[in-house]
């Protein structure tokens, strides 16, 4: 008896699992849509308040809709004494994507209302962890500096608050800006590994934080928000820009992959780059840096050269959250700060018309035998 074997598409390339109306990725057109809205029109004109209502809404908020929004996202920012202890307690050998998972996992398991799933209790949960991941990033970046928590200052926005608990003061308004429109590129990106992660546990009915831990650990490899990390990783190890050309060569030649390049869906380019990069350019204007950028500028014409590869959002991100002076490994979690704003989205659309999320697979192992 013949069977035909399935058609089997590594890592799902290609395969459409299911609908949403979150964000339309458009790599024909090279566009990305946050509920029909581009997303450099949102960069441009909006908060990452704004954004997150929209992503989590479907509409712009209202001014009223706006200030409730505003008021409840000061009012969570605060840590908990236990979330502080157990922050305190977890070795500065640990990557602080493994301190944000436990403690967003704490989150969790601190709200009694953790396993309530109405679209209500959901945004709930939402707002809190917007207001409570920016408190824990900011604060694992200071114990390791040997620095005390700064506590939040309930008259700022949400950008300039993350940035005054992560230094002590806002930053001019240059750095704040390219703070916020990285926050906003970050927010959402359809169905990426991280995701889809948060939509395979939802899928199983568990509760939205335990969808958020998932995501935050598929959120940590290289392949996926690591690599605004890993970036900065292979500006260091290049040096400077003369090196540029030589370094790919050895790292090609090594079948390495190059931090910050290529994207399982764009394949002529990142829609985000060209706003994160003029970002980055008004950073390096104003820390002047000029080094960063022919370094930046080098790497890329060289991998255009030699692969026809071009960069995704993580190769702008990096040297930007660099100037602006966070430490390299806490990179990740400001994409986590970001991008929980999509995770909880979709975690909200996946719950209001749920199906199970389980594939199949083909089995490639021994023959039926037996215990002898
Ligand atoms: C925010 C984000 O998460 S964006 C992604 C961030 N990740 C990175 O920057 C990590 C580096 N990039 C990569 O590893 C890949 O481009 C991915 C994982 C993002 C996408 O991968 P895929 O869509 O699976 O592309 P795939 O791996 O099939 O690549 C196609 C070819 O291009 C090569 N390629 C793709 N990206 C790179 C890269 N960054 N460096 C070197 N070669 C690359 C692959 O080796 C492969 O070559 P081959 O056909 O000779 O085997
Ligand atoms: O979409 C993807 O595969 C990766 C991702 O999250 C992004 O590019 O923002």
């Amino acid at each position: 008896m013949s069977e035909t074997a399935p058609e089997i598409r590594k890592g799902l390339a290609g395969v459409v699992a299911d609908t949403t109306a979150i964000s339309k990725v458009n790599p024909e057109t090279n566009s990305l849509l946050y509920r029909g809205y581009p997303v450099q029109e949102l960069a441009e004109r909006c908060s990452f308040e704004e954004v997150a209502w929209l992503l989590w809404h479907g509409e712009l908020p209202t001014s009223d809709q706006l200030a409730g929004l505003r008021e409840s996202e000061r009012a969570g920012r605060e840590l908990t004494p236990e979330l502080r202890e157990v922050i305190d307690r977890i070795p500065t050998t640990a990557h602080p994507m493994d301190v944000l998972r436990t403690a967003v996992s704490l989150v969790g398991a601190q709200d009694p209302h953790a396993d309530e799933a109405t679209e209500e209790a959901s945004l709930t949960k939402a707002v809190r962890l917007l207001a409570q991941v920016p408190a824990v990033v900011a604060y694992d970046q200071r114990r390791r500096r040997g620095q005390d928590l700064v506590p939040p200052d309930p008259e700022l926005g949400y950008a300039e608050n993350f940035l005054h608990m992560t230094f002590g003061q806002v930053p001019e308004p240059v750095v704040v800006d390219a703070f916020r429109v990285s926050l906003i590129l970050y927010a959402e990106h359809s169905f990426n590994a991280s995701t889809f992660t948060a939509r395979v546990i939802t899928s199983t009915m568990a509760d939205l934080y335990s969808a958020v831990v998932g995501a935050i650990g598929a959120l940590k490899g290289p392949l996926h928000g690591g690599a605004n990390e890993a970036v900065m990783h292979v500006f260091e190890e290049i040096g400077s820009a003369e090196n540029a050309e030589a370094w790919l060569e050895d790292a090609l030649a090594s079948k390495r992959k190059i931090m910050g390049f290529g994207h399982r869906v764009y394949k002529t380019g990142d829609s985000r780059v060209p706003t994160m990069k003029a970002a980055l350019d008004r950073l390096v204007e104003h820390y002047d840096r000029p080094d960063l950028l022919e370094l930046y500028t080098r790497l890329e014409a060289a991998m255009g050269e030699r692969k026809n590869i071009l960069p995704n959002l993580d190769y702008p991100s990096g040297p930007a959250y660099h100037l602006m002076g966070f430490d390299t490994a806490t990179f990740t979690p400001l994409f986590v700060a970001s991008r929980v704003v999509g995770w909880t989205a979709h975690v909200m659309e996946q719950a209001a018309d749920n199906a199970l999320i389980r594939p199949l697979s083909e089995y490639d192992g021994p023959d039926e035998r037996h215990l002898t």
